[in-house]
């Protein structure tokens, strides 16, 4: 409970912090600012977890690995196990992913945490700024002040604004699905869209992918995004880049008639088409509405709240963090965004933003994973940069395994001294981009990172490959090194 003034008992003292959201990023302000003494409230309109926990990378995962287990079964038989593929009960992988939900929730036991740390946790509804320091809460109308607030509001899926977009199913309302759709139109070819279209694809759905931007995963190195494609293609997968717009959906019968125009590369031609389901996976903007920035003379540009290196927005004691301030939309920074957020709302601006290595990945088949610069950013900073590419082909975890598709590649400096990122894309690709960054972040160099031994056989053995490459060779091509990669 908020504290009461003890002269009057009416009016509330103010809170020293007041954070705003409770995903990863308000828990990890909270927390933080608890344990520098600040008397801290954390007011979440749902549940804590947010969208990681409870809409996003949770269950995500869950039907990520349905999708393997689909893709094992089929595969059994090459191994001399008799597995008769059945057909999918949807509504046990769903029970599946939400009892996962639980288990997660129970393990993170966020509200025990926070009250641990004396953190007042406020589940009254959404918060609402009133004034500079202080907000209403929808459920009950209690109002909070605070010296410093944190927003840490998260974000939600982008309806694209044409006609019948309400029609379209949401990332965060795949569970509702009454079936697996047999025909799947999945519009964004982001991280979102690419997990999604693996999971429909392995779980039967006939799945078309429509992108407007020139390649899929447009964020990663145009190598990774190649190869993934090229999978979803041999998947069966009917994937349209470039795109020059989708322009309605409309009912028709039980299904959904979506209508997009192709990109020239394509023809041009506006096309029309009947699906049982269409996924909008087109952006994922900041939860700004009805928070009332206006009240605290928050400026916003309607897509996130920019932030100062110090993550202050234009007011001073009020910070944005997370997906809120939409900058980097990951856990991980989510985390270190809101720690720093909350030294300096306590302590005074002293952290600076840092995301110098922030590892990220996406759980499709194959996976992806990335730290640092792609290839064509590390170009354009240093022309000269050497760049290494080892087909998982060549390696043996990957030929045991049957999982021979995908690749490390490696770029560094043109002294083949210090790394500039990494990229991989197959099995284990997440973890192997993984341990490259905790190589970065120690600042190891090539040659030390050419001469660790590597227990055998392990995925992560590709690292120490394309380490000795970087030092000895010519860039490999991926076009060309992939030839016959097919596991
Ligand atoms: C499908 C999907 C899969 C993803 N997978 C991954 C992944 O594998 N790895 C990864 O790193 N990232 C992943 N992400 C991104 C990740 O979920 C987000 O970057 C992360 O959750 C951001 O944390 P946050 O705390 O800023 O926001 P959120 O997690 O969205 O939390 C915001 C919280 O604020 C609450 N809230 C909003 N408005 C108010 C208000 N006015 N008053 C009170 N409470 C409010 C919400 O209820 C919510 O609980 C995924 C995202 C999606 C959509
Ligand atoms: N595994 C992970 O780490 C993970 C998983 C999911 C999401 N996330 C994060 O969450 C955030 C949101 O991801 P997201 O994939 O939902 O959104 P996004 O903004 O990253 O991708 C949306 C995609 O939709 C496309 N698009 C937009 N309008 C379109 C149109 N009219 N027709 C066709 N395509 C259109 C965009 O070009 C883009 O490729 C990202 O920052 C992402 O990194 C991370």
């Amino acid at each position: 409970m908020a504290p009461v003034s003890a002269t009057t008992g009416a009016e509330p003292e103010p809170y020293d912090v007041l954070v705003i959201g409770g995903g990863p990023a308000g828990t990890a302000a909270a927390l933080r600012a608890a344990g520098l003494g600040a008397r801290t409230a954390l007011v979440e309109a749902r549940r804590t977890g947010g969208t990681c926990v409870n809409t996003g990378c949770v269950p995500t995962r869950v039907l990520a690995k349905t999708a393997r287990l689909v893709r094992e079964v089929r595969q059994a038989g090459d191994y001399g196990l008799a597995v008769t593929e059945q057909p999918v009960d949807w509504g046990r992988t769903v029970a599946r992913v939400r009892a996962t939900i639980e288990r997660v929730q129970e393990a993170k036991a966020e509200p025990e945490k926070l009250a641990a740390a004396g953190v007042d946790l406020v589940l009254e509804g959404r918060a609402r700024f009133t004034g500079p320091h202080e907000v209403e809460l929808e459920g009950s109308g209690r109002r909070l002040r605070a010296r410093s607030v944190v927003v840490a509001v998260g974000g939600r899926s982008r309806r694209l604004p044409v006609p019948g977009a309400e029609l379209a199913v949401l990332p965060e309302e795949v569970l509702d699905l009454p079936a697996v759709p047999r025909r799947l139109a999945v519009i964004g070819a982001g991280n979102t869209g690419a997990q999604l279209v693996t999971v429909f694809d392995a779980l039967g759905s006939e799945v078309t992918l429509l992108e407007v931007a020139p390649r899929i995963l447009a964020q990663t190195d145009a190598d990774v995004s190649a190869a993934v494609h090229r999978a979803f293609v041999e998947q069966g997968v009917r994937v349209r880049t470039g795109l020059a717009g989708v322009s309605s959906l409309e009912r028709d019968g039980d299904g959904v008639r979506l209508t997009w125009t192709d990109g020239e590369h394509d023809g041009g031609e506006e096309r029309s088409e009947v699906f049982d389901a269409v996924l909008m996976s087109t952006g994922w903007p900041a939860s700004l509405d009805c928070l009332g920035l206006e009240a605290a003379g928050v400026e916003h540009t309607g897509r996130g709240i920019p932030v100062d290196e110090h993550l202050r927005t234009n007011v001073e004691h009020v910070y944005a963090v997370g997906d809120a301030n939409q900058e980097s939309m990951l856990v991980q920074a989510a985390h270190r965004e809101a720690e720093d957020a909350a030294v300096n709302a306590v302590l005074g601006p002293r952290r600076s933003r840092r995301h110098e290595l922030l590892p990220a990945g996406g759980f499709t088949d194959p996976d992806y994973a990335d730290v640092g610069l792609t290839e064509a950013q590390a170009r354009e900073r240093d022309p000269g940069c050497v760049v290494a590419l080892v087909p998982f082909a060549q390696m043996e975890r990957p030929v045991i395994d049957d999982r021979t598709r995908g690749f490390l590649k490696l770029v560094a400096d043109s002294r083949r001294e210090q790394l500039l990122g990494a990229h991989a894309v197959g099995e284990s690709a997440v973890e192997v981009v993984q341990a490259v960054t905790t190589a970065m972040a120690a600042g190891v160099d090539v040659a030390t990172l050419a001469r660790v031994e590597y227990a055998y056989p392990t995925y992560s053995a590709v690292i120490g490959a394309a380490a000795r490459h970087l030092l000895s060779s010519a860039p490999t091509s991926y076009e060309h090194a992939d030839q016959g990669a097919t596991g």
